[in-house]
């Protein structure tokens, strides 16, 4: 079992540097599959779980990826498959992504119902109502989606229920080489939509209007790789940023994009956490007694759902009552019952909480939920008197770079601790090695840049190990076991 342990109590202070976002680079990796000629060249891609999950899956169709600090190079001049696994797309909402581009590229996919973080049903009805429009045949049936077209999708007029990220993106990268022009209205406007227009327009494509609610999507015949930078981690900003202000401490956050996150920042000052913006990020400062202040989560330029439970964390140590409303997921407040384990005096009714705050918090024993509530108790814990034992990490590692090294170089006590799982069913024993850094197939990163996650994911992709990864200044211990799933 893997579990993160803080002793609260420091105050942060000095630099973090923001990773690219997690959310950006996932749909322009599966843009990429949109690309017949020439490499894309994607910068500032994070090492995440995620990102090697969503490798994986563009692997599988034929593209040829590779990746080597933070850069990941793409060509996929042949699609060789149109079915996604299914044990890829399970594990997380993105890969269903996949969709709209093999429609558009090969005419035809099967896909499994999208993974993710459990937050509530999400369903895909809007995706798939923007592909139907666009002439796609579609069936359902034993959890997959079979999808084809007769001859090329046609662009159309498609008005969106919800303003669904995921169905945007979808519908503007099969829109891109569709026969004419689309119009998609109620689209969402997230920082992360008009990232991946300006990658697709880097590819040849013709998208105009991103960011707002009307997107105008005018389809070409053929596109082309392109280098593209991710934007930063708009999420992994804030959660920095509520790591800061829970200590009272004093913390620069590299890269954060203060219009990226106005609602972030203007929850914090009503706090009265001071925030001054810079060229190249945000000083978040911390020394009084906080505020109590209520929040309502809502799409962008709303307070984003996916910092909800980190900012539930801050109002715990704030003066007075909140109120959390949650708009966008019908059950993200699974970090409640885990937040109460650290003294929290949180009442949950419907899709609202009433935080009573300024109880002094406890180290205990908790779980990540998800991913952002494994983000949060980590919040809390930075705080909390005594210790904090954090599992659930395989959440966390699917957002976060190397979260227990960025808190501690800004002061944290904060170790990874990885020990025998308690409750592993009988399998041929591990094999444990203790070798150079650069022996572990990451020889071209220094030993300080490699992550668990990384190590991990090179023993995996090794023959399918389950593997843990121990860092010890130049040594790498890497422990691989056969899968037993
Ligand atoms: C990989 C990624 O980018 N994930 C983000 C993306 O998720 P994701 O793209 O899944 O979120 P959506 O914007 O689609 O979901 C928003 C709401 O719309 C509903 N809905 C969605 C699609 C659909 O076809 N029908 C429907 O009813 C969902 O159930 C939810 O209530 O946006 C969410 C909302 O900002 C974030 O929390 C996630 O971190
Ligand atoms: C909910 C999230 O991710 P996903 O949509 O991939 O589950 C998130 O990033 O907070």
């Amino acid at each position: 079992m893997t579990k993160i342990i803080v002793r609260g109590g420091q105050r942060l202070k000095g630099t973090v540097r923001v990773s690219g976002a997690k959310n950006a680079v996932l749909p322009i990796l599966a843009a990429s599959l949109l690309a017949t000629e020439g490499d894309s060249v994607i910068c500032d891609v994070p090492l995440l779980d995620d990102v090697m999950t969503i490798q994986k899956v563009l692997a599988s169709l034929g593209a040829q990826l590779t990746y080597n600090n933070e850069t990941m190079r793409i060509s996929a001049p042949v699609i060789s498959s149109y079915e996604a696994p299914y044990e890829l797309i399970r594990k997380m909402r993105a890969s269903f992504l996949v969709m709209g581009p093999l429609l558009a590229r090969v005419g035809r996919v099967r896909i499994s119902l999208p993974g993710g973080c459990a937050i509530g049903t999400r369903p895909i009805d809007q995706h798939l109502k923007g592909f139907e429009a666009m002439g796609a045949e579609i069936t359902l049936g034993h959890g997959f989606i079979e999808a084809s077209v007769k001859t090329r999708l046609k662009g159309a007029k498609i008005y969106l229920d919800v303003a669904s990220v995921g169905a945007t993106e979808n519908i503007m990268m099969a829109a891109a080489l569709a026969d004419g022009t689309t119009i998609l209205e109620n689209a969402a406007k997230e920082p992360e939509i008009v990232d991946l227009a300006n990658y697709i327009n880097a590819m040849g494509g013709k998208v105009r209007g991103a960011g707002t609610g009307v997107i105008r999507i005018e389809g070409v015949d053929r596109m082309h790789g392109a280098g593209h930078n991710v934007i930063p981690d708009r999420v992994e900003a804030g959660t920095y940023m509520i790591a800061a202000a829970i200590t009272g401490g004093d913390v620069f956050v590299e890269g954060a994009i203060a219009d990226h996150l106005t609602p972030v920042i203007s929850k914090l000052q009503e706090m009265g956490v001071e925030i001054t913006e810079s060229d190249n990020g945000l000083r978040v400062r911390s020394s009084s007694v906080l505020k109590s202040v209520d929040v309502k989560t809502l799409p962008h330029p709303g307070f984003p759902t996916d910092m909800q439970s980190q900012m539930m964390a801050l109002l715990l140590v704030s003066e007075g009552t909140s109120v959390v409303t949650e708009t966008v997921f019908e059950n993200r407040f699974m970090h409640v019952e885990e937040f109460q384990k650290m003294n929290a005096q949180i009442k949950v009714d419907g899709r609202t909480a009433i935080v009573n705050g300024g109880m002094p918090l406890t180290g205990a024993k908790v779980c990540a939920t998800d991913l952002r509530a494994g983000a949060a108790l980590i919040c809390a814990a930075l705080r909390a008197d005594g210790e904090t034992e954090v599992t659930g990490l395989h959440h966390v590692d699917r957002g976060y770079v190397d979260i227990t090294g960025k808190l501690a170089s800004l002061g944290a006590i904060i170790r990874r601790v990885e020990t025998e799982s308690e409750n592993a069913p009988a399998f041929p024993a591990a094999t444990s090695a203790v070798m150079p850094a650069a022996a572990t197939g990451f020889a071209s990163l220094p030993a300080r840049e490699i992550t668990p996650v990384a190590a991990i994911s090179a023993a995996s992709s090794e023959g399918e190990a389950a593997a843990s990864f121990k860092r010890e200044k130049e040594i790498a211990v890497l422990t691989v076991q056969p899968t037993w799933a």
